[in-house]
């Protein structure tokens, strides 16, 4: 017989089994192999569903795993030139006339009917935001009063990649290159301790402001983390708003909203000067301002901010003279009631709190000394520290303290200041900065009062219960039991 008749003789024999009968070996066959490939394919659709889905949830790692990438972030000077010099971004450079700015610079817009938007604290990573027109839980008043403002259209329209973080947007260089010209020079704003600041515009047309990090022994990443930490997830009208980042080879970037007009240490005492002096109530709306995102920072969110480095420069305004505190590089985030202690001081001379510098303790108080400071360089125009002055007048609070003592409170108005704020507006400034720098930590008042008390129109003790006089150094005291200003609850008669 030949072989191939034997095989389909083989092949057509019928053979039992797993209890079926009668089925021809082709067939038992070809089962065996349909099987095998229907296996297979079960297997490969299995693997590449596993597959996309730790992609995905390797991508959504939460802050405190953002990777550890190389410490050792070199910064790309070559990126900083630019070699298309003619193709530099023209509208980007074309500042608000003095006209313009002059225009702005009595107005007194009120926010108190701006829809309040509060981003309540889920957790150290989750900060849950919501609109919201009142009722909130959690951190009472403060949380209502000191909420975000109106919630705008997003300006991260149309633009293709969403965040790894589950917040913000994720830029890649190329985005951040073609927003800034690649870097150039003309479309640098300012250069901190910590990296370059450039002026840039989106592709949906969104003007930003791009931080490039340096490399300074590890910092950038540190300062990377604690500004996503701090700010990513918060809104506030008062709080520069972080947009997004870019996370590419050795660059780290931060890119935050385009704050139009400048820093409030540029108005008092730089640059934006040739564009007029600030009046008091356009100072008053800032300092206002800079205490509303305080008091959210430490009072309506979980676990609070402590921002460490409140200063002029880091306040920044818009064209409406609405201040938008920046710059958390610094920031320490602590569980409420808690405190820290540090081994390094940070913060910027004629700011720091003496308790912070003397030993390393660190909590809200300190943010309120440098406030105070603030507000008294708002009130003089002088520097905190000012070497330039007589050896009485160096330090600015030491000399305050000494003129109000002498009674001669009303000498240390800015001279450049037309018109000058009137007897009481003066009185609630200085008496509000004296109890801020109060050399007693406890002392001060919190943020929300101080925010209070700087809103209010009329002087904010005449409705207090009075029980205590007293006399210190030509200044009356005047002790009151209004628990909304604090055990320390005193007002300063200058
Ligand atoms: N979002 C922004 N919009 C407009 N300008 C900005 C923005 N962020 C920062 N700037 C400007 O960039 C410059 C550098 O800011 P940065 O916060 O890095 O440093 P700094 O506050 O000047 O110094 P330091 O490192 O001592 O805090 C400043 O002039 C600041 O006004």
């Amino acid at each position: 017989m030949p072989p191939e008749s034997s095989l389909n003789a083989e092949m057509s024999k019928k053979i039992s089994f797993f209890g079926l009968k009668g089925l021809k070996l082709w067939v038992w066959v070809c089962l065996v192999v349909g099987v095998f490939i229907v296996m297979i394919l079960c297997i490969l659709s299995l693997w590449i569903t596993f597959r996309r889905k730790s992609r995905r949830s390797s991508s959504k790692f939460p802050f405190n795993q953002i990777p550890h990438v190389s410490k050792d972030i070199r910064v790309d000077r070559a990126g900083f030139q630019n070699p298309h010099p003619e193709s530099l971004y023209i509208e980007m450079n074309d500042k608000s006339t003095g006209k313009t700015m002059m225009s702005h610079l009595g107005r007194t817009k009120s926010s108190d009917n701006d829809t309040l938007s509060q981003c309540s604290s889920v957790n150290h990573h989750e900060r849950a935001c919501s609109s919201h027109s009142g009722e909130e839980g959690g951190f009472g008043s403060a949380g209502r009063q000191y909420g975000g403002g109106p919630v705008t259209a997003s300006p991260l329209v149309g633009l293709p990649e969403i965040s790894h973080l589950g917040w913000g947007h994720w830029f890649t260089l190329r985005d951040l290159e073609l927003a800034t010209n690649r870097f150039a020079p003309v479309n640098v704003l300012g250069e901190g301790g910590y990296g370059v600041v450039y002026r840039g515009k989106l592709v949906n047309g969104t003007e930003v402001a791009v931080k490039k990090l340096l490399n300074n022994l590890g910092q950038a990443e540190k300062e990377f983390r604690v500004e996503v930490e701090a700010i990513g997830h918060v809104r506030h009208k008062n709080l520069v708003r972080l947009l997004g980042y870019c996370i590419e080879g050795v660059h780290r970037m931060l890119v935050y909203e385009y704050v139009n007009s400048g820093n409030l240490e540029q108005w008092l005492h730089g640059a934006m000067r040739q564009h007029g002096n600030l009046t008091w109530e356009a100072r008053m709306k800032i300092i206002t301002g800079t205490a509303q995102a305080l008091a959210y920072l430490h009072e309506a969110i979980e676990p609070k901010v402590v921002h460490r480095d409140i200063k002029a420069s880091n306040i920044l305004i818009d064209d409406e003279f609405n201040a938008k505190l920046s710059d958390f590089g610094l920031a320490k985030l602590l569980d409420s009631g808690e405190s820290h202690i540090t081994t390094r001081v940070m913060g910027t001379f004629g700011y720091v709190a003496p308790e912070y510098a003397n030993t390393g303790l660190l909590n809200e108080k300190s943010d309120i000394y440098s406030f105070g400071v603030l507000l008294l360089e708002a009130i003089t125009g002088r520097d905190p520290v000012d070497y330039g002055r007589p050896a009485n007048e160096v330090n600015l609070v030491e000399w305050l303290k000494m003129m109000v003592g002498t009674r001669r409170a009303e000498e240390v108005v800015d001279p450049r200041l037309e018109p000058r704020p009137s007897k009481s507006a003066l009185k609630r400034a200085l008496l509000v900065s004296l109890r801020c720098v109060d050399p007693e930590a406890e002392k001060r008042p919190r943020m929300s009062q101080v925010a209070r008390m700087l809103e209010s129109d009329e002087h904010p003790f005449h409705k207090e219960r009075r029980n205590k006089r007293s006399k210190t150094a030509g200044m009356e005291i005047v002790e009151t039991k209004d628990e909304s200003l604090g055990p320390s609850g005193s007002e300063t008669k200058p």
